[in-house]
């Protein structure tokens, strides 16, 4: 589809100016979405503005309380389990010396964050983190959900945005995560490269290191902007659009001796549920790319091995190369 849009997709991820609201299916909307698609087709991944909803002191805030949790004993953090790896508390480990995370699942209930500082800060909470962490959650919740929706729309298809979304066919999990400051001038790996398994992904964080991999196979660094939010596609909206829509694989590239801190929401199929080609992308040919499967099963076969190169392609690809 022609753009009246240049993106320098070798050298920088293109961002979108979401501060002005535009209606639903006006120009400006239609125009925004054709954009969306663009960039998730070339790039699996975007930044946008939205500092009407998110300004840079609601960032800043964030950034600075995230060193307050991280601040809490080993023994408290610990206490955030989930019996999904990776959603508890994970603490570094010897091939990930520099990382440590937190999960939150069903994060856009207020009461589950709640619950989380309340484990955190089991003296009292800390209402002012909870404050902070409840209306960041909220926000990039509703920014994935615009963000979808744009790319649904996009493709003339937004009831699946209503089958998905509005019949709470979804998960919303946060993750913020801490990266040490390095100790000397040599660069290390924060997070190993990897795609995102579920839908969307949004997420901030306060200094450089995010690199995606272009499809010509060069790692850009994604401009660090306090104020703007990166949107990465996930796997089984590949699988959705039949291979449509590209992922980036992305990784985290430690080069300060400053902590680095991110907050990322991910929404996700539900555990038992069906991912899987939207008939809409099936040509004549009949070609399905991939195969239906549980996100659960998914999950646990990309767990067995985090480090696999390709694990949507092993686990459900029905054609080499997808
Ligand atoms: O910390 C970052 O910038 C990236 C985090 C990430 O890729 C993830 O949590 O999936
Ligand atoms: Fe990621």
């Amino acid at each position: 589809m022609a753009s009246d849009y240049d993106f320098d997709y070798e050298t920088k991820v293109p961002c979108f100016d979401l501060t002005e609201c535009f209606e639903e299916g006006s120009q400006g909307w239609k125009k925004l979405c054709q954009q969306v698609r663009q960039a998730s087709e070339e790039y699996g991944c975007f930044q946008v503005l939205y500092t009407n909803s998110v300004p840079l002191e609601q960032h800043e805030d964030m950034f600075m309380k995230m060193k307050e949790l991280f601040d809490v004993p080993l023994e408290l953090k610990r206490k955030n389990k989930n019996p999904k790896p990776y959603d508890g508390y994970i603490g570094r480990t010897p091939k990930n010396p520099y990382i440590e995370s937190m999960g939150i699942e069903h994060a856009e209930k207020s009461d589950q964050v709640r619950d989380f500082t309340n484990l955190m800060w089991p003296a009292g909470g800390n209402p002012s983190f909870c404050e902070s962490l409840d209306s960041m959650t909220k926000k990039m919740i509703e920014l994935e959900h615009i963000c979808l929706k744009m790319v649904f729309d996009s493709y003339g298809l937004e009831k699946y945005y209503e089958s998905l979304v509005e019949k709470d066919n979804t998960i919303n999990v946060v993750h913020l995560v801490k990266y040490d400051s390095l100790a000397t001038d040599e660069p290390a790996i924060g997070a190993t490269a990897h795609t995102d398994k579920g839908i969307i992904t949004v997420l901030n964080s306060n200094i450089q290191g995010l690199e995606i991999l272009s499809k010509k196979n060069k790692w850009i660094l994604v401009e660090p902007r306090k104020e703007t939010f990166t949107i990465f596609i996930g796997d089984s909206l590949k699988v959705w659009s039949n291979g449509r829509v590209h992922l980036a694989r992305h990784r985290v590239m430690l080069k300060e001796k400053n902590e680095r801190y991110s907050y990322v929401a991910f929404v996700i199929p539900k555990d038992d549920g069906v991912v899987e080609v939207a008939k809409e992308f099936i040509d004549e040919d009949g070609l399905h790319r991939y195969r239906p499967y549980k996100f659960n099963d998914f999950l646990r076969f990309y767990y067995a091995d985090v480090y696999q190169d390709d694990a949507l392609q092993s686990f459900a690809g029905v054609v080499d190369n997808a």
